[in-house]
């Protein structure tokens, strides 16, 4: 694939706390209009390596190159602007807030009315409402988000990162602690989704959920990249196998 096609790319990515080099000069491409994967063993640096992306944590160096832009050492806030949706791997929900004013909240106040008014216009609260179906909440828009179960609290984490129409959406373990039926749920949606146009990176332990989902895949080991490809390219690939099972 070209560089036109990459939606994300970094290079010699490294991150490190104290003496654990938990991104080691992680150089890697992500594919516009892809489902892309970041697979690789616990402690393998997933997680710093997202943060570092989306701008939660500071790369001690390297650089991260969004739609083409260089993007690294953003605020968070200015990369979710530039087109990133992105969802955490411990579910973030209010959770004293209703379902539908947590999506409510996802989306800036556009009018100085609404603002002032702590109101949201009919239409917002409608796409609220049509998102909420879509993930397959809407039944309980009126709960508190505390009293939903996790596998749900993640739906409507993934439907207000959802609201703001993110071309590109970041997702960390979605299938995390989420029974069956939701996983399934989750990976129609983000099916659908992508045959809509939306590009995904998914960081996930959910190997037979990545491999039947992704295009694409990038799997680490201790803070680098040691394969990519395929599913199949990479399942029969012996460094992930030793990667893993430590063969
Ligand atoms: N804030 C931190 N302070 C110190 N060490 C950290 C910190 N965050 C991560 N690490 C270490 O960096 C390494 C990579 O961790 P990271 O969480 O990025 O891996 P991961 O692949 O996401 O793991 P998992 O699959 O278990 O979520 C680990 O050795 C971890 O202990």
């Amino acid at each position: 694939m070209s560089a036109a096609d990459t939606v994300l790319r970094t290079e010699g990515l490294t991150k490190s706390f104290g003496g654990v080099h938990a991104v080691d000069g992680a150089t890697t491409e992500f594919y516009e209009g892809k489902i892309n994967g970041l697979i690789g063993p616990n402690g393998s640096g997933k997680t710093t390596f997202f943060n570092c992306v989306t701008g939660m944590i500071r790369p001690d160096s390297g650089t991260v190159t969004m739609h083409g832009k260089d993007v690294t050492r953003w605020a968070p806030h200015k990369i979710a602007r530039a087109g990133l949706g992105r969802s955490f791997q411990l579910c973030r929900v209010f959770p004293r807030m209703t379902v539908l004013e947590n999506m409510l909240v996802a989306v800036q106040p556009r009018t100085l009315g609404e603002y002032l008014g702590n109101t949201r216009s009919t239409e917002t609260v409608e796409k609220a409402r049509a998102m909420l179906a879509r993930v397959g909440i809407d039944h309980l828009e009126a709960a508190e988000a505390r009293d939903i179960s996790y596998g749900q609290q993640k739906l409507l984490e993934l439907g207000s990162t959802l609201m703001t129409d993110p071309p590109f959406v970041m997702l960390d373990e979605p299938a995390g602690g989420v029974n069956p039926s939701l996983i399934e749920r989750i990976a129609l949606l983000v099916r659908e989704l992508n045959d809509e146009g939306t590009t995904f990176l998914i960081v996930e332990h959910n190997m037979d959920l990545i491999m039947s989902l992704c295009d694409h895949i990038v799997v680490f080991d201790r803070g680098r990249p040691i394969a990519t490809g395929t599913p199949d390219v990479v399942k029969s690939d012996p460094k992930v196998l030793e990667a893993y099972l430590g063969v």
